[in-house]
């Protein structure tokens, strides 16, 4: 396995499209992942990002805070919202995305799903008109779930899902529970962009950090195209880079 450094896949026309670089550590991740997203805004600083929550990406916004990414331009979606659940719960994923992305990078424009909307079909489709309204998201950030789950889109999500109201998979709870620290106070289901709306970004930056994420990683690069793995639609997509720490590809090779 080639490590700090950056390969193609190399695995076939079925994952052309597909870059892997592996990485020692979730920091030298999350350095490469802020490269990419700084140079995406050099080239276009008005571009639409969509943005992830979790524990993934939170080295990717300390370093974007770090090296002044400027989001004075860009305006940001994010994959997810937990429902129903307050947008001042401390847990929402509106509050982890103020306190992480929002307040200190301050970007021209923000949406989220809304977890405390009433009607929940209305914010869905209002979600998906915002994003083509947009003008579509020019870069996606993804983690993944030890699922192969991206957004709370689960095992069993067709690729063709548009953003929508889901019931979270006991395994996914349970992985969230520590921030809720008891997995009784973890919302049972979410609001998420569906397979088909995360297909329609412009290039996607998948980031996969721990040996937790191995299997699925394995799955995305070695395993058959199949919704019970939905990480696995990427390999649909014209362009996606992986950035996944040694960790995270210890099942490749
Ligand atoms: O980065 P974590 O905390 O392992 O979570 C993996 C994925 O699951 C989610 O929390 C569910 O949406 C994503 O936001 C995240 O990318």
């Amino acid at each position: 396995m080639e490590t700090d450094g950056s390969k193609d896949a190399g695995l076939g026309s079925s994952v052309q499209g597909l870059h892997l670089t592996v990485v020692k550590h979730n920091e030298d991740m999350s350095q490469a992942a802020a490269e990419r997203v700084l140079a995406q805004l050099a080239q276009r600083p008005d571009s639409v990002l969509g943005l992830a929550t979790g524990g993934t990406p939170v080295g990717l916004y300390r370093q974007l805070q770090e090296r002044k990414a400027d989001l004075s331009k860009a305006a940001l979606f994010n994959l997810d919202e937990y429902y129903p659940l307050p947008r001042r719960h401390p847990q929402s994923f509106f509050q982890f995305m103020k306190g992480h992305v929002y307040d200190p990078l301050m970007p021209l424009s923000y949406d989220i799903p809304n977890g405390e909307a009433e009607d929940v079909e209305r914010e869905c489709t209002r979600y998906e008109t915002a994003i083509r309204s947009a003008g579509g998201i020019d870069l996606q950030v993804l983690g993944v779930g030890r699922n192969g789950h991206i957004g709370f889109n689960e095992p069993g999500t067709p690729f063709t899902s548009r953003t929508r109201i889901v019931a979270l998979k006991r395994e996914t709870m349970e992985d969230n529970a520590r921030f809720f620290g008891d997995i009784g106070l973890v919302p049972k289901r979410a609001i998420t962009m569906g397979i088909g709306t995360i297909l329609e970004a412009r290039s996607i930056l998948l980031l996969a950090s721990g040996a937790a994420k191995a299997e699925a990683l394995y799955q995305l690069l070695k395993g058959d195209v199949s919704p019970d793995v939905p990480v696995t639609a990427l390999r649909l997509h014209p362009s996606v880079h992986v950035i996944a720490d040694e960790q995270a590809a210890s099942l490749l090779e």
